[in-house]
Formats: structure tokens, sequence, C-alpha cells
């Protein structure tokens, strides 16, 4: 089954297409990551798809109902979860109390009500933290996390509010190898089954977690396949070569 689907998707900017009739789409449960030089489209594609920018012509279908045009807020709830490049948390909460807000929302005057559930709550936010190898930190509080931890509780907070569809936007900007390594790792475990998107230049990572990649040049599908099929395939390298002769 089909998660997403873009039919003709395009947006215009001023006359400037930053996306043009574009037809893509993710399986449920794939890893896709979107790869474009400078300005190929990428973060504008998924704003399309998260409602933040509305298209001109097309369509977005999430799991075969409609979307397009709809509020970010209306997508989602629909289960379309974002994480953009920086760690994006509560730096004045501790790692557990980020996941609980991220479970139940912030609602400090109803807490109470959620007293029956506490047990459950606790039960799930363990477990994600299990997955994010910060149990031993979960009294800590964010600020003092290192920048790799922080994105992967960012990535647990987005695990927490169960998404249909994930979009992470250069996961791995400004970590280490190691870092690196390890959200790799992570989105194999921790997004197990789910459908995600991810934007990234990083080759080694992308060799990583992606089984398919597709490749959008000046907001137009270029390619699609293996990293290795991609890789050796003649209009993406001339693509990429005259880039960097820019450059
Ligand atoms: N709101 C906007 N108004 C006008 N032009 C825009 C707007 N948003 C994006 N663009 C243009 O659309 C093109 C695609 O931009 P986009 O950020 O989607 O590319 P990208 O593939 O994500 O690039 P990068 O790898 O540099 O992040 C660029 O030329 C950009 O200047």
């Amino acid at each position: 089954m089909k998660i997403l689907e873009t039919t003709d998707l395009s947006v215009d900017f001023n006359g400037f297409k930053a996306i043009s009739e574009l037809n893509f789409s993710l399986n449920q449960g794939e890893v896709r990551v979107i790869l474009g030089p400078n300005g190929a489209g990428k973060t504008t594609l998924m704003d399309l798809i998260t409602g933040k920018t509305k298209p001109t012509a097309g369509k977005i279908k999430l799991s075969g109902t409609d979307i397009t045009g709809l509020e970010p807020y209306e997508i989602s709830k629909l289960g379309v979860g974002r994480k953009f490049q920086g760690p994006n948390i509560f730096d004045n909460m501790t790692v557990f109390e980020n996941l609980e807000v991220a479970l139940q929302g912030y609602h400090p005057v109803f807490k109470a009500l959620f007293f029956k559930k506490k047990k459950e709550i606790t039960d799930r936010i363990y477990d994600i933290l299990t997955k994010i190898n910060l149990e031993r930190k979960a009294l800590n509080y964010a600020v003092n996390l290192s920048h790799g931890e922080k994105q992967w509780l960012e990535m647990g907070m987005l695990l927490a509010q169960d998404p249909q569809l994930i979009i992470l936007d250069e996961p791995t900007t400004g970590m280490t190898a190691d870092e690196t390594y390890k959200t790799g790792e992570l989105i194999e475990t921790l997004f197990k089954g789910r459908s995600v998107l991810v934007i990234e230049h990083d080759m080694a990572f992308v060799r990583q977690i992606a089984r398919m990649v597709t490749v959008l040049h000046q907001g137009k599908f270029l390619a699609e396949g293996t990293l290795e099929e991609i890789e050796n395939n003649s209009t993406v390298q001339e693509v990429y070569l005259k880039e960097e002769s820019h450059a």
C-alpha cells in the first residue's frame, strides 16, 4: 500500500517552479532518502507534504486520503511527524518530561486526570528511552545532553506521537561519524516498520539506511533506484558534476 502519493505536484514561487509536476510515491514501511543538489526542491517537497507550503497544482494523498491544501495542524493530526535539522526539544525539562509531553501533551493543570494512565505512560516512556539509549539520563535536563543525544531524544519524541509518516530533514547535520552511524542504527530500530522520508547528504549514512533513493533536480524527478544504481546513473553524475563545477 502507498502511504504517500503525489500526482503532478507543483509549486510556483512568483513564476519560479520549485517543484514541477512531481509524481512521487512511498510504500508503507519504506525508508526512502531524497537526494538532490542545492535548490533541487527537497525541503519544498517536505513543506508541501506537511502543509507548510500550499501547492499551485497537483494532489497529495496520505494513505489514500487527499490532504492537498490542508493546514499543517490538520496534516500533523493525520499522523505526519516532521523533524527539522536542528534539535527541537524542551531544554529546561528532563529527558523523561520531554517524552511525557510528546506522549500526552503539556497539561499541568489536568495532570491528575492522567493519573490512572501513569503506569502505562511510564512504561512507554522507558521503552522509548531504552531504544534511544537514554534510560540512564532520564532525569537529566535536556540542555545537558550532547548534540547527538538531543537529536535522538527528538526522534523518540516523534515516535511517541505514533506518526504514520515520519519526515527527517538532514538528521545527521553536525554529528560526528560515530553519532551518524548510531543515528542510522536508531532509524532501523526505533522506526522499524514505519514509513520514513529522509533528506540527507551524507552518503555513508544513506547507504546505511536506504533501500531506495529518489533524486530531484530543479524541482523535477531525476532518478530513482538503489544507491548503487543512482551512483552509476550517468544523468545523476552529470548533474552533480555540473553543480560541483559551479561551486
Ligand atoms: N518561499 C519561497 N519563495 C521563493 N523561492 C523559494 C521559496 N522556498 C524555496 N524557494 C526556492 O526554491 C528552490 C528549492 O529550494 P529548496 O530549499 O526546496 O531546495 P533543497 O533541495 O532543499 O536545497 P538545499 O539542499 O540547499 O537545502 C530554491 O531555488 C529556493 O531558493
